[in-house]
């Protein structure tokens, strides 16, 4: 830390002495490596420090959020996977056109949340599985995927088939 601040002290100098650049490490004069040396300390005491450990936004879904957030998408056909902490459910449309533009609509929210369906499509046909990869398993995250799933699945209903 100590170097972090000296360093902050001669950046201006670095930038006033360095005219031009030296063609090895040997070009540099001392006067410069006293100021290179606690540039690459400073960086070296940034990099090592202790990461502060930040509870996770989007922890693994407790049991009683499994009642209040699961159920409701269970009534809604989605189905808990066997041998994983994951569930999935199967959309039929249309044709490909709707489910194609299904799909495009999940998409987009899925890539602003950073969190991406495993999906698998066939014509009219769209089969989504949802997990956290961070958590190994069900999450808020996968919670909020899902409704807006099944949102985008409603407005599509004239071109779902049942
Ligand atoms: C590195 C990247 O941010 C992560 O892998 C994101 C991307 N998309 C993801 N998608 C899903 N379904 N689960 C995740 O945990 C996840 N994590």
């Amino acid at each position: 830390m100590t170097a972090c601040v000296y360093t902050a002290f001669v950046s201006r100098a670095v930038v006033r002495s360095a005219k031009t650049l030296p063609l090895s490490w040997t070009d540099i004069s001392p006067r410069r490596y006293t100021i290179l040396v606690p540039w690459v300390a400073c960086y070296g005491s940034i990099a090592s420090a202790p990461k502060p450990r930040m509870a996770n936004k989007y922890p693994k879904l407790s049991s009683e959020d499994r009642t209040q957030y699961l159920a409701p998408l269970q009534s809604a056909g989605w189905n808990l996977v066997d041998q994983r902490d994951a569930i999935t459910k199967e959309f039929k449309f249309k044709d490909f056109n709707a489910a194609f533009g299904f799909m495009t609509r999940v998409a987009m929210l899925a890539e602003k949340m950073d969190h991406h369906p495993e999906w698998f499509n066939v014509y009219n046909k769209v089969q989504i599985t949802l997990s956290s990869h961070d958590v190994n398993g069900l999450s808020q995250r996968d919670i909020k995927l899902a409704n807006f799933i099944e949102q985008a699945a409603k407005s599509s209903l004239d071109t779902q088939s049942t």
